[in-house]
């Protein structure tokens, strides 16, 4: 077995954590003290914002006038592809209701949350695609009360398109506002009122910090962190192809990683070169984040099988994987650890970036080890409930009232007996030895 790396990262996704935590605890301890009036504060000094918040029916209507039809056509388009995805999602997803050999009938009844917050970023670039890729599978999942933030693009306020899309995906509330205090503010229901059961979105390390820090005061979607993409390739993939895809990522930020795991060094060499190329054709703000990305992050690692791909590629857990191989299924068997797969050359990372159908929010930093990306899931709530037949209790109420007492739980065993007692007067059960310390 041997695995290869013909280029290493300096860092790895997990490189700068502890600086943003920093950032993110002073931020959320301060605007938790101070509120709306902390949340001005901030959204003026890091994104120049001092206009209003919450945006009013009628500014909607005026700012979205300014988006061209065939723009609006689309958006629309994509927002029926995500939508439906989800709505398939949804569906698949059931009430059930089964009587158990005690006789006992339980079921499980799945309900959205009420409120829930999406994010879309806002600082590189105008993340269109993010404010339908949450809001639109939020009503897919059935939730009523949708509040949405992206920030101001470019010190103006949120982008029209952005704002169109939150719009058309169904918004109830949309803010012009980004980054930590969005976050905050979605989460403990500044200028609405409401808090969000649930707070979902992609963003940068400040803003996925911050999604991590509070949840458990709220629910998140997943850790969804500066963009990952991996791909595997063999001897029949195309190098300009793959290393297309590489830079395709790598323009997200300067933070964003992109991995080759190959088992053919003539590929890996031929992308190694190609990479660099593309990285110099494009305009000056994507050139300038995927040269820092692919400097700092980019790497390649060549292995003698595609069982050693396997497992470095299900260690590195990216959050998009392609595959550009032989054999799709077997890749398709074998891979247990991606935010997505993209299995073929016909399919990329940026048709599921925009309009593919399944969710572009997917767990970065190994998170997709434990979870995969923004589904309806996220917003449902799986509920249990249980109801008894009297013929039930006797064998039921035995084995709690034994349990409870071998756990040293006294009163636990007693609600068992009081019913035994109620129900069945006068027969004796076998309720183990009552707890007597
Ligand atoms: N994992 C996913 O599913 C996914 C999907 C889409 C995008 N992304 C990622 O989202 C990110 C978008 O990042 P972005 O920066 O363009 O937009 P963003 O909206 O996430 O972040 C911009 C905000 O960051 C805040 N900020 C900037 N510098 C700060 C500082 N020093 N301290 C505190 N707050 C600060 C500002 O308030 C600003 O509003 C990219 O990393 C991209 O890769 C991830
Ligand atoms: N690749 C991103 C998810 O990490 C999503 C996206 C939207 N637009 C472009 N890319
Ligand atoms: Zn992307």
């Amino acid at each position: 077995m041997s695995v290869t790396w013909l280029k290493k990262a300096t860092k790895t996704p997990e490189s700068n954590t502890s600086e943003a935590r920093r950032v993110v605890e002073e931020m959320l301890t301060t605007i938790k003290a101070e509120g709306e009036e902390a949340v001005r504060r901030y959204a003026h000094s890091l994104d120049k914002w001092s206009g209003e918040i919450v945006l009013t029916p009628e500014q909607i209507a005026a700012q979205i006038r300014e988006v061209p039809a065939d723009v609006r056509r689309d958006i629309d388009y994509a927002i029926e592809q995500v939508y439906t995805f989800a709505c398939a999602q949804r569906e698949s997803v059931k009430d059930i209701e089964v009587t158990l050999p005690s006789g006992l009938i339980a079921g499980q009844k799945v309900l959205p949350v009420n409120t829930v917050g999406c994010y879309a970023p806002a600082g590189r670039y105008a993340h269109i695609a993010s404010a339908y890729m949450g809001v639109a599978t939020a009503r897919a999942a059935g939730v009523k009360n949708i509040i949405a933030c992206s920030g101001p693009y470019l010190g103006q306020s949120i982008h029209p398109c952005v704002l169109y899309a939150f719009h058309r995906a169904g918004a109830s509330t949309i803010m012009t506002l980004g980054g930590v205090q969005a976050i905050s503010t979605m989460a403990w229901g500044l200028f609405t009122g409401t808090p969000a059961d649930v707070v979902v979105g992609p963003g940068n390390k400040f803003v996925a910090e911050a999604k991590r820090t509070l949840f458990g005061q709220v629910g998140i979607d997943v850790f969804a962190g500066p963009s990952e993409v991996a791909v595997i390739a063999d001897d029949s993939a195309d190098p300009r192809v793959v290393a297309c895809d590489l830079v395709g990522q790598a323009e997200h930020g300067h933070e964003s990683p992109a991995w080759l795991f190959t088992t053919s060094h003539a590929l890996a060499e031929a992308v190694m070169q190609e990479v660099p190329r593309l990285i110099d054709l494009l305009p000056p703000v994507a050139r300038d984040a995927a040269s820092c990305a692919w400097r700092d992050y980019g790497e390649v690692i060549l292995c003698d099988s595609r069982e050693e791909v396997v497992a470095i590629s299900d260690r590195y857990a990216s959050e998009h994987l392609e595959v550009h191989t032989r054999d799709l299924n077997w890749w398709l068997e074998s891979l247990s650890c991606y935010g997505s797969l993209f299995l073929g050359e016909e399919t990329t990372v940026a048709f599921g970036d925009k309009c593919s159908g399944p969710n572009h929010v997917l767990p970065t930093k190994g998170a997709a080890r434990y979870s995969g990306g923004l589904s309806v899931h996220k917003f449902l709530k799986t509920l249990t409930w249980q109801r008894m037949p009297r013929e039930a209790v006797p064998q039921i109420g035995e084995a709690t009232a034994r349990i409870s007492r071998l756990e040293g739980m006294e009163a636990h065993a007693r609600t068992a007996e009081i019913r035994l007692e109620k129900y069945f007067p006068g027969t004796a059960f076998q309720l183990g030895t009552p707890v007597t310390r």
